[in-house]
């Protein structure tokens, strides 16, 4: 029963913090992304990323892709999660260039096209990027992250459960997405830092 009512508490919050960020008007987005990556670029994890990945926002999530201009002048290679096919929740790290040719996932999120995902060449699994920027719904004062809900990051990063190569995981978010406290579930992966508009949240 006790379980039950957080699954309830835990939906419900993640309804509210979406509508919060979705409230956002077309001029405070972009006020918002720039503002974040501005805190990006000072961040040394950042500065060190030689393969990261981006995602494109839906819902009124912030924009990460304001940092692509930056990153291409210092040559770092750029992915995107694509949904994994033939994989429940997981996603693939595609390749992101200007010949990347993009469709829209079952979410209605562009995403580089299956079909050049599907060589080998254009794709990376998560163990292998360097960086990962983290798409949340919902963070809080110890850079505990709430997600869409589909599982899609924590299934893609559970060979951080173990020991082994670890790529650094930043979260970003607007300011309005920060809560005291989440409910830290065993399948979560945490997060090194979680990035917004305002300023940051470091693991402690
Ligand atoms: N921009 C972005 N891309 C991302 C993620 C994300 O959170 N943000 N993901 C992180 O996991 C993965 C996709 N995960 C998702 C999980 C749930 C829903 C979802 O429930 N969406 C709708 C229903 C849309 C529909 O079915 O038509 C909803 O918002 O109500 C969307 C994406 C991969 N790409
Ligand atoms: N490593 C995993 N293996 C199997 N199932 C998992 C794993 N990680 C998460 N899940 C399942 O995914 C479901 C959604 O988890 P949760 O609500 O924490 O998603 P989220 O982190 O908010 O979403 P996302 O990662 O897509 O942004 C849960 O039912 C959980 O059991």
């Amino acid at each position: 029963m006790e379980s039950l009512h957080q699954d309830d508490d835990k939906r419900a919050l993640r309804r509210s913090l979406r509508r919060q960020r979705q409230a956002l008007s077309q001029h405070e987005q972009r006020l918002a992304a720039q503002r974040l990556c501005q805190q990006l670029k000072t961040l040394p994890e950042i500065r060190r990323a030689r393969r990261i990945s981006l995602y494109l926002p839906v819902n009124g999530e912030i924009d990460p892709m304001t940092l692509l201009p930056w990153l291409r002048k210092r040559k770092v290679e750029v992915y995107l999660p694509v949904l994994r096919p033939f994989s429940a929740n997981a996603l693939w790290f595609v390749a992101y260039h200007s010949g990347t040719p993009m469709v829209k996932n079952r979410f209605g999120i562009w995403e580089p096209d299956l079909r050049f995902g599907a060589q080998r060449r254009n794709r990376l699994p998560a163990w292998a990027l360097d960086t990962l920027i983290v798409p949340l719904v919902g963070f809080d004062n110890s850079a505990n992250r709430m997600g869409m809900g589909g599982g899609f990051y924590d299934r893609s990063l559970a060979f951080m459960h173990r020991p082994g190569p670890a790529p650094t995981l930043i979260g970003v978010a607007h300011a309005c997405q920060q809560v005291a406290s989440l409910p830290v579930e065993p399948w979560d992966v945490p997060l090194q830092v979680v990035v917004s508009d305002q300023g940051y949240v470091r693991r402690q």
